[in-house]
């Protein structure tokens, strides 16, 4: 019994001498690494251990980082507890940082694995670059492609359809979420799109709906993910009743991807659907095509970059016209030029074609000039070496020692003053110009004009679905303003309401949700 117990004193103590020693050599690596970056600028460290430890959890996160790129320039320093960052916002470092090869993509997150599959194996989309990221990417770029989005346009223009019957039967007086109602479209477009299925999302708006399932588990488990990647202790606190309801709401999520899975093996998707190309994913390793415990992920992972990016985005459009009837009046003039505007000779306007978005200008560039302002992955594009040696760019202007995160937050490049004249008002009109896009008199990088405007990153971690976000963008919102125009609901707040309500967690939207009234422009 005796030497029971001192064993278990002396195991005890190795583990906790180990754990210690572990503690103090990242502690030390860090100050090492520390002292080649002491020289930029950067905020003070709320604690001596923690560094930084407020700013993943503040959901006003995307207003700091503008905050901080204002007072401390371009490239500063962050620190979060063992981990030292480097936040840029300078457009030619930005650049060449995202084609530099020896910086590779920070993988996800475990708590984001969680979410992909009940495996949490890591997703081969977004992992290192490596031979399975390339089968991957390869697979899902040619699925993205214009000819096969070409093909899916109807279904794009299906799932917006079925939203607007939905909202013409709720009439003007009901105030409706537009941003949830986004969301549940842009989640049946992937579904439709993707893999020929119905998710049923937008067949109603309420939450108690049968049809509100998908939406429900998709926004449960991407809700728990975020929760799990802010508390990294909260998966073990199985006893509370949030955590339990967060690990059954991802199971459900789960199980809705396996249903999608075992559809594509029982029989063949359409060529253009993201599906037949997912299927042809060939294993590197193996030589052979992937299995369900890595198809599964890759499925989830599609929804989870897809649908919040794409329906926070169109909700932000829907307000920020709603506060322009400026804007909103060209619009209404771009869509009435096209016959795409529902008008009394005419209340049901002329369905959107394929060869009608690139006529949509001026509609456009309202959405270019929102993503600006609220780009929806603002805080994402985080590079780390891969080789174990400092990288240098710009010539030097900036060292990114081995160990430290390079972080190039969109929201800061996109309200950088420098490069931005006027960064904080609404104006699509600058979208009209040549080269809006450019950042001008900053230095060619690789023989090409460096980016100021970058909602999807640069290089070749940019976003591999942007193809079908643009898309769908354009095509919803077209068929919207055709049809309605948005009020900001009283709850709201007005504009100061919704400025306190952002919310930066994996996207950006508002706490509140975008509560409107959707009227229509023919009452019917
Ligand atoms: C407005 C909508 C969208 C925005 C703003 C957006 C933004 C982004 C950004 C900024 C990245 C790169 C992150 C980085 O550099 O670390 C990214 C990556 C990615 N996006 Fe999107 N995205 C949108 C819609 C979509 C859609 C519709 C899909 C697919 C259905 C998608 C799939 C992906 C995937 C798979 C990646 C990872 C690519 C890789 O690492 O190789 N996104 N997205």
């Amino acid at each position: 019994m005796v030497f029971t117990l001192l064993l278990a004193v002396q195991v005890a103590a190795a583990a906790l001498a180990l754990f210690a020693s572990r503690f103090v050599k990242r502690y030390f690596d860090s100050y090492r690494i520390y002292q080649k970056i002491k020289h930029y600028p950067g905020p003070r460290s709320e604690s001596l251990l923690l560094g930084n430890r407020e700013l993943p959890s503040r959901p006003d996160r995307h207003n700091v980082f503008i905050e901080w790129n204002n007072k401390y320039g371009s490239v500063l320093r962050r620190r979060f507890a063992d981990t030292h960052i480097l936040q840029v916002t300078d457009p030619a470092i930005i650049a060449e940082a995202l084609r530099n090869k020896d910086l590779d993509k920070q993988p996800l997150s475990k708590a984001l694995n969680y979410f992909a599959g009940p495996h949490s194996l890591p997703t081969l989309l977004t992992s290192g670059s490596n031979e399975r990221w390339k089968a991957s990417r390869k697979a899902a770029a040619t699925a993205f492609s214009t000819a096969n989005m070409r093909a899916q346009f109807p279904n794009i223009r299906l799932a917006c359809s079925q939203l607007i019957e939905v909202l013409k039967g709720m009439g003007p007086n009901e105030v409706v979420d537009m941003d949830n109602a986004l969301c549940r479209e842009s989640l049946d477009v992937i579904g439709r799109v993707g893999f020929g299925v119905d998710m049923g999302a937008t067949h109603s708006l309420r939450d108690t709906d049968k049809s509100g399932e998908a939406m429900e588990a998709t926004a449960g488990a991407l809700l728990e993910a975020d929760r799990r990647m802010n508390d990294p202790i909260r998966k073990y606190l199985f006893w509370r009743q949030d955590v339990r309801a967060g690990t059954a709401v991802t199971k459900r999520f789960h199980s809705i991807m396996q249903r999608l899975v075992d559809g594509m093996r029982k029989q063949r998707p359409e060529e253009s659907s993201i599906a037949a190309h997912l299927l042809d994913i060939q294993d590197p390793e193996t030589g052979k095509p992937i299995t369900d415990e890595r198809l599964l992920p890759e499925v989830s992972t599609l929804f989870m970059a897809g649908f919040e990016t794409t329906g926070h985005t169109a909700a932000w459009v829907v307000y920020t016209v709603s506060q322009h009837p400026q804007v909103e009046a060209k619009i209404v003039e771009e869509l009435k030029s096209l016959d795409l505007l529902a008008t009394p000779e005419q209340p049901q306007p002329r369905p959107i074609q394929w060869d009608d978005v690139p006529k949509l200008t001026y509609l456009t560039a309202v959405i270019k000039e929102t993503m600006r302002i609220y780009p929806a992955a603002g805080g994402a594009s985080m590079r780390r070496s891969k080789t174990g040696k400092d990288v240098v760019l710009g010539g030097g202007k900036l060292v990114v020692p081995a160990g430290v995160a390079l972080h190039m937050p969109i929201t800061a490049v996109h309200h950088n003053e420098a490069i931005w004249e006027n960064a904080k008002a609404f104006i699509p009109e600058r979208f009209l110009e040549e080269g809006a896009e450019d950042a001008k008199g900053v230095p060619k990088v690789g023989g090409r004009q460096p980016q100021r405007f970058v909602p999807f990153t640069q290089g070749a971690r940019d976003c591999v679905g942007q193809t079908l976000a643009r898309l769908n963008l354009s095509t919803t919102l077209a068929q919207l303003f055709g049809s309605f125009s948005f009020r900001l609901a009283e709850e709201m707040g007005g504009p100061e309401g919704v400025r306190a309500a952002e919310m930066t967690s994996i996207t950006l939207s508002c706490t509140k949700g975008m509560k409107m009234h959707a009227i229509a422009r023919v009452p019917s």
